[in-house]
């Protein structure tokens, strides 16, 4: 068996901080020694631009082209393709082809497990494979929890996400059901916290009310920042852009709590053992 964790950050909400979770908790655990695979699973490539490919139009090889490879049986060699950050990170970059595979998945065999089928391929060489869905629960991002071992949920503070939040656990618990039995919530991660406002709080208080401890929350609260903000645009990680802002800090310590939560093989030992 594989030892490697795969997580999918996801909500359908868009504008949560998705992408730049996924971006530095990947850079995050690259510092820590781990080997990474970030999967650009949004046809609007925003990991892929985050990461410094700007022209996501002339990427020969996206994650539309693995798909396709592996309905149409013509994979050849899985890791060709795949883009090699400086700062450690390895990706599987995506453009607006992607948005072409919610129709083609439609029609393939094994639908659902089309994604999970292609990182079976790649991921004895990482020791965390992450994807970055996109803000919907269409056939990508189910092809997203199918291949799963777990999923982060970012969350903004505001009042009331509780609603999607409703919908996008149900989806998960179908998923859990019909196709992938091994699938848990890691936890949720609240983003994009002002703490100039009490909405951090009411939000947690809202969530804790709606889900209860169904779900934990993360210790860590990622705050809002201009510097996080503009790191999107530079290519790089916070922790390479701006060191010591406080979402750079949050970052690495929302790291620490994912990397306590051990690997898939460590958390099945240690399950065994007790
Ligand atoms: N901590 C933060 N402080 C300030 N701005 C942030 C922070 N985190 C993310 N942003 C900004 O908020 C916007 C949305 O963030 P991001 O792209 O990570 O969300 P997303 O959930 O991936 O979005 P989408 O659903 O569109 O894929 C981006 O412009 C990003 O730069």
């Amino acid at each position: 068996m594989s030892n490697c964790k795969t997580i999918s950050v996801c909500n359908q909400k868009g504008g949560v901080g998705k992408t730049t979770t996924t971006v530095n908790l990947g850079v995050g655990l690259a510092m820590q020694g781990k080997k990474v695979l970030l999967i650009d699973a949004d046809p609007q490539g925003d990991l892929t631009t985050c990461l410094g490919w700007q022209d996501t139009d002339s990427l020969g090889i996206t994650l539309a082209t693995k798909l396709t490879d592996v309905i149409n049986e013509t994979m050849t060699d899985p890791m060709v393709g795949i883009l090699h950050h400086e700062e450690g990170v390895d990706l599987v970059p995506a453009n607006l082809e992607l948005s072409a595979m919610e129709f083609n998945l439609v029609n393939a065999m094994s639908r659902e497990t089309t994604l999970k089928n292609y990182l079976s391929q790649v991921k004895n060489r990482y020791d965390y494979v992450i994807i970055d869905c996109m803000p919907s629960l269409g056939m990508v991002t189910l092809n997203a929890l199918s291949a799963a071992d777990s999923v982060i949920i970012p969350v903004q503070a505001q009042y009331l996400p509780a609603k999607g939040m409703t919908q996008l656990v149900q989806t998960i618990s179908k998923v859990k059901k019909y196709i992938n039995p091994d699938i848990k919530i890691d936890g949720m991660l609240l983003t994009l916290v002002d703490s100039r406002t009490n909405l951090a709080k009411s939000t947690v208080e809202a969530l804790r009310a709606n889900f209860g401890n169904q779900i934990r929350m993360y210790r860590t609260q990622i705050p809002i920042a201009v510097k996080a903000a503009e790191t999107s645009s530079k290519g790089k990680s916070i922790y390479a852009y701006e060191p010591n802002s406080t979402v750079s800090k949050a970052y690495a310590e929302f790291t620490k709590e994912v990397l306590a939560d051990g690997r898939k093989k460590e958390r099945l030992h240690s399950h065994e053992a007790r």
